[in-house]
């Protein structure tokens, strides 16, 4: 039976390349003249060779046969990353995976019911006869697996080809699921636009993944409301970008804006900003004995508050109260400006200006009225006075001097620019905690700033100067548990309405002094009607021991963290091994490298990178070719990394070795516990563990 479906799939797989090469070769030859107009049309026809010769070598992965109730019988429709037309027909030979009734080949997992989809049109409903999945590579058919047949057995064939898929060794890339998105990832990729999106999943439940499709399908799907370069990918260092690279180009998906938050901000403070180094901040928060708990007040949870914002916000509103000089203009004896009527101009009729255009209108202003008062025709001494009033506007204008983002910034915290305070006896920093602000006032004095004073100043540039570049259509926030509510106040602002998937695991938030401790930290920034929430349990990453083992280190960082669900995947056990001393954790780290040799991404971790050094040092020595992680790079190179554990998040290697997990490196808290969960789930298909001494309570 199953030979027969697929000799019939491979007679239509012919049929279906045939269409694609008659397509292609219609498409004409390439222009290389220096006409505009064609060279845009060649562009056009070049994208369209390009996208053809990708569909020739893989068309499609799906297939289901659908009826609706006024048709005599079901349609068979094949699924793939983009449409084609029959040429001669019109009709669709192939279904673009973003369309409405594809999402068919997604949600439907069994069953006779009769089943709906939503289109242009209002819903359709009908019946599903077969839904079948089909890998095609260079243009040759290798599989067949139905997972549905109306009337026939169906036993759990649901997971085989998800399955199959997970098994594959990977390179150094993630890439597009567009053949296995499951039923829950493709609700969340196919959600409303206007809203914002939170997705809470567990380690390796696909939520970068899902989030990259989901841009790719709102591209699509509202295809006048939303423009590439006018979406944004914030995701936490450039490695990373270029980890998650590959995949919007393979969903046919180019020019939207990826980068981190540091660089956006930077970009967006019209400012010369020194900040401290990323890698000090880190060495600092990770160190193995830090023990204690991690309170509110520290600076990066504290001016990452909306709390903070509100701060900044009443601050603002002081120094917009006193930023005009309070006297008059005089500019020569009995002329004069008054105050009131700069202030009139200032409050009122610039008031839609940002704080700094609207000094410099009003400024504009005022040197218009001293050079009308100085044209006037019964001006006696006009020498004289034009000599006078230059200077004394001049002067005046010294009184108000420009703002910047950090000027203003430093005035909050009592300094510069006429030290206003919202009374003598109540500087403005007395609102905050004090250590926090002999801290901040330190590094301001020294003209630095540190990572958390990114979004104040940010924020601040943009009372000054507005928006730079283009308001945003929509924006995704990857491991948003390392993000700050007042960050996403911020990036709000850029948007007409929100627009946001905002995705990430709270069992991941090791970045506990800068981050977020639940969901419900993010909720007071939307209407209760703007929000919706959703929750991924199910892990794609590893395998079922790797899960079982990382919940059970879970469990310490408390009962409340969203532990992951393996698909049935199942491999070796996780090995947890004991080493007596220093030569022999070498020995065995090569022993684990040997037992390595067939896959492609294999990573080393340590607990600080100063240890990583060493094991990089050590390795190199031994002639291997290990690549250093230290949190600088901008590419990911895959192979074999060595890699501090606290880098590692958002990554994945075939197998991962976790090194000292005693008790003097992972001491039991929260923190080690999510610390060490994140190592454990990066890996796909092996983990060991080496201890000398005492092993971590974790373990347990
Ligand atoms: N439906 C799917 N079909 C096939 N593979 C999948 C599917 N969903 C996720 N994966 C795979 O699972 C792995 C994890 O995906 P991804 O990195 O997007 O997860 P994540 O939730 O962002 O993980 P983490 O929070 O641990 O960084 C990737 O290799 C991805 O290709």
């Amino acid at each position: 039976m199953l030979d027969a479906a697929f000799s019939d799939e491979q007679e239509r797989l012919e049929q279906t390349r045939k269409e694609i090469d008659k397509q292609l070769s219609s498409i004409g030859p390439r222009y290389f003249g220096d006409d505009y107009t064609e060279q845009v049309l060649d562009a056009i026809r070049e994208e369209q060779r390009m996208r053809l010769t990708a569909l020739s070598a893989e068309p499609y992965f799906g297939r289901i046969d659908f009826q609706e109730p006024d048709q005599d019988q079901p349609k068979r429709l094949y699924i793939g990353k983009h449409g084609l037309e029959d040429t001669e027909t019109g009709d669709p030979r192939i279904i673009d995976w973003r369309a409405p009734v594809a999402s068919l080949f997604y949600s439907f997992t069994g069953g006779d019911q009769p089943v709906i989809y939503d289109s242009p049109d209002g819903e359709i409903e009908g019946t599903i006869h077969l839904k079948r999945n089909l890998a095609v590579r260079q243009g040759e058919l290798l599989r067949v697996v139905d997972s549905y047949v109306r009337g026939g057995e169906n036993l759990d064939v649901r997971d085989e080809f998800l399955l199959y898929k997970l098994g594959e060794k990977k390179d150094n890339r993630l890439r597009d699921i567009v053949s296995t998105i499951q039923a829950e990832q493709d609700r969340i990729i196919r959600a409303p636009r206007n809203k914002a999106l939170i997705i809470q999943g567990v380690a390796g439940s696909g939520k970068t993944t899902v989030a990259l499709h989901r841009l790719a399908y709102l591209i699509y799907q509202y295809q006048e409301q939303v423009r590439a370069e006018r979406m944004v990918i914030f995701a936490p260092n450039t490695m990373f970008l270029d980890y998650i690279s590959d995949v919007l180009p393979e969903l046919g998906v180019g020019g939207i804006q990826q980068t981190t938050f540091t660089a956006w901000a930077l970009e967006q403070i019209q400012d010369e900003i020194h900040l401290t180094k990323e890698e000090t901040q880190l060495s600092h928060w990770f160190k193995p004995d830090r023990i204690r708990p991690i309170s509110n007040q520290v600076p990066g949870r504290f001016k990452g508050s909306l709390r903070y914002k509100r701060w900044l916000d009443s601050c603002l509103k002081v120094y917009e109260k006193n930023s005009t000089p309070m006297e008059n203009l005089e500019i020569w004896d009995g002329k004069v400006l008054a105050a009131s009527e700069i202030r009139r101009w200032y409050d009122e009729e610039y008031r839609h200006y940002p704080l700094a255009k609207r000094r410099e209108r009003v400024i504009a202003r005022i040197k218009r009225w001293m050079e009308m008062e100085l044209s006037s025709q019964t001006l006696t001494n006009p020498k004289e006075k034009r000599k006078l009033a230059r200077q004394r506007f001049s002067s005046y204008v010294k009184k108000w001097p420009e703002p910047t983002p950090l000027s203003v910034y430093g005035w909050c915290y009592g300094y510069g620019m006429g030290k206003v305070r919202i009374s003598e006896s109540e500087p403005m920093y007395q609102k905050l905690p004090e250590k926090l602000v002999s801290w901040t006032r330190k590094r301001l004095e020294r003209g630095k700033a540190d990572a958390e004073d990114l979004t104040a100043l940010a924020y601040i540039s943009l009372k000054l100067y507005g928006r730079k570049g283009n308001m945003l259509d929509h924006i995704v926030i990857d491991e948003a548990q390392d993000v700050s509510p007042f960050q996403i106040a911020l990036l709000k602002q850029f948007m007409r309405e929100p627009s946001f998937t905002i995705l990430g695991d709270v069992a991941q938030g090791i970045h506990e002094y800068k981050g977020i401790r639940g969901w419900g930290e993010f909720t007071e920034l939307f209407e209760p009607e703007q929000l919706s929430f959703h929750q991924l349990l199910q892990s794609y990453r590893s395998t079922t021991e790797i899960i079982e083992f990382a919940n059970r280190v879970l469990k310490h960082a408390g009962d409340e963290m969203p532990a992951a669900v393996p698909v049935f995947r199942s491999g070796e056990p996780v090995r947890v091994t004991e080493y007596a001393a220093h030569p022999e954790r070498l020995e065995q780290i090569i022993e684990f490298l040997e037992a390595c040799r067939a896959f492609d991404s294999i990573a080393v971790m340590g607990r600080t990178l100063e240890e990583c050094r060493e094991i990089h040092a050590e390795l190199t020595a031994g002639g291997w070719e290990p690549v250093l992680i230290d949190g600088n790079e901008t590419k990911y190179r895959g192979g074999l990394s060595v890699l501090p554990v606290y880098l590692s998040k958002g990554l994945e290697f075939d197998a991962a070795l976790l090194l000292d997990v005693d008790e003097a490196h992972y001491p039991a808290t929260t923190q080690n516990a999510k610390l060490l969960y994140v190592g454990c789930t990066r890996a796909l298909h092996k983990l060991h563990l080496l201890y000398a001494g005492t092993p971590s309570t974790l373990l347990q």
